[in-house]
């Protein structure tokens, strides 16, 4: 007897004899064999055994001739899962039934009783013609996964990564190095300290610039759609999954995946990823079989995870997976010899998207080297931008960038600090926070924009302090 071909293949037949007799032969030739007399089960068993031929009977009690049960069910399986293959068969055989059997998506007509080679090899082409579907169905979605993905997330970085003070050129030269191995990175840093243009330069430094670079922010993802967004889901799983999807693990597989602001992770959901981590397989939700991936895994956070671990708030076996390397990014008052270059770079942007011509003044430029920037570079660009908005002549007027922020300016020429009762770098932020709310009259939006926060990064920030 010849090996068993993989395949997973389900008679559905209110005939027990048939169904004996089907499960005899076939049994010899594949992997997996299930029988039902009740049409009804046929959901369930595609999904529990990966059905991918289906072998169905035309005419069940109810509706002996006709053959319009067996339509029925036919349209049943398709819609539930179009890559799988029906073979249709009945005693009644006639050319007509066979003919509209087809149109109605069968792959082929069998007359009972068969003859075993006729089945075979009706079977048999079933299985090739199930394979071509499956990854055809496959590329298709990895298409529209992959458009989805880079609409959303990795359409690539708009700004240049910049920085000359020493801090940046020690993280622009860590980022080289780790880039050239496989390892796990964690990139920390403030909000807006350029987190996701490190993982993008990372990725671009990387032997897998090639493949795509996905991205994730775990801080958007509801509990449910976790695991779905993660690994993927079959058609049917759960309410709203109306067709299969391919997760961001399989996505990205060849290519980086980045997991953006990690430290929101509950820890069930840490158990979950870390598992995934470890097994370097996920199986997509209401699947059975588990899909090999190969990712390069950058993650970023503006928590402190060591803290978070000791707190009871992180697991240190995952905190240790995914930080292999790690890279600090420095907030910008740590290095405000850095100011000059990105307030130039972003103002030469924001003039020519405005298209005005503007300078800035020496004293401007000190007074916005002598800000502490709690929102960091992000903060800076949107500052910029509002500024060459609001301009009247040539020189770039600042009163709208630190008149904006007032909860939080410094004086030009003190030191960063000079004017606060508290460092608390938390305390300033909610004093922000709360500033803008009040300004644009509880306008959540208006008042990110404001902050140079998204809107995911505002939320989490009013979720945190309770607001
Ligand atoms: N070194 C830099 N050079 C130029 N632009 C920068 C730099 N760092 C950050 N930016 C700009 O600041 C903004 C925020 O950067 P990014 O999204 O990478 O920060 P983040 O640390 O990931 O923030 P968050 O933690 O809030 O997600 C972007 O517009 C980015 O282009």
């Amino acid at each position: 007897m010849s090996a068993k071909q993989p395949g997973a293949i389900l008679v559905v037949d209110d005939n027990p004899d048939i169904l004996i007799a089907a499960r005899l032969l076939l049994k010899q030739h594949y992997q997996v064999v299930k029988t039902t007399d009740n049409p009804f089960d046929i959901e369930d068993m595609v999904r529990a055994h990966g059905i991918e031929v289906i072998l169905l009977d035309m005419n069940f009690n109810r509706d002996a001739i006709s053959g319009q049960e067996g339509f029925y069910w036919l349209k049943k399986i398709i819609q539930q899962d179009p890559s799988i293959v029906v073979l249709l068969m009945t005693a009644y055989g006639d050319i007509q039934l066979a003919v509209d059997a087809i149109k109605a998506g069968a792959a082929d007509f069998i007359a009972k009783p068969w003859q075993n080679e006729q089945l075979l090899g009706a079977v048999a082409a079933a299985f090739a013609h199930a394979k071509d579907k499956q990854q055809l169905g496959k590329l298709t979605r990895q298409t529209q996964g992959l458009n989805q993905a880079l609409t959303e997330s990795s359409t690539g970085p708009a700004f240049d990564f910049l920085g000359q003070s020493a801090a940046m050129q020690q993280v622009f030269a860590t980022i080289d190095k780790a880039a050239q191995s496989d390892a796990n990175i964690l990139i920390t840093g403030e909000s807006g300290t350029g987190k996701e243009l490190a993982a993008h330069a990372i990725h671009r430094a990387s032997l897998r610039a090639a493949q795509p670079m996905i991205s994730l922010d775990m801080g958007a993802i509801s509990d449910t759609l976790f695991e779905s967004e993660l690994f993927g889901h079959k058609k049917g799983a759960f309410t709203d999954a109306k067709s299969d999807k391919i997760g961001r693990f399989e996505l990205a597989s060849g290519g980086s995946l980045f997991l953006d602001e990690l430290g929101n992770l509950p820890l069930q959901q840490q158990a979950t990823l870390l598992a995934a981590l470890q097994n370097r397989c996920v199986t997509p939700v209401g699947g059975t079989k588990a899909i090999e991936v190969d990712i390069r895994l950058i993650c970023a956070t503006n928590d402190n995870l060591q803290q978070a671990v000791n707190e009871g708030r992180f697991r240190q076996d995952l905190l240790y997976r995914i930080n292999t390397v790690e890279i600090r990014l420095p907030p910008l008052r740590e290095r405000s010899e850095d100011i000059p270059l990105l307030v130039n770079y972003y103002l030469t942007h924001f003039a020519h998207k405005y298209k005005r011509t503007l300078r800035i003044a020496e004293q401007d430029m000190a007074a916005l080297c002598g800000y502490a920037w709690p929102g960091n570079v992000r903060e800076l660009a949107h500052a910029i931008e509002r500024a060459v908005i609001l301009s009247d002549g040539d020189r770039l007027d600042i009163s709208s960038v630190l008149g904006a922020n007032s909860a939080v300016q410094s004086t030009p020429g003190k030191g960063p600090g000079d004017d606060y009762d508290t460092f608390d770098l938390e305390v300033l932020e909610q004093r922000a926070i709360r500033a803008a709310l009040k300004h644009y009259q509880g306008n959540v939006s208006h008042a990110a924009k404001a902050l140079g926060l998204t809107r995911g990064a505002m939320y989490r920030r009013l979720e945190k302090y309770g607001l």
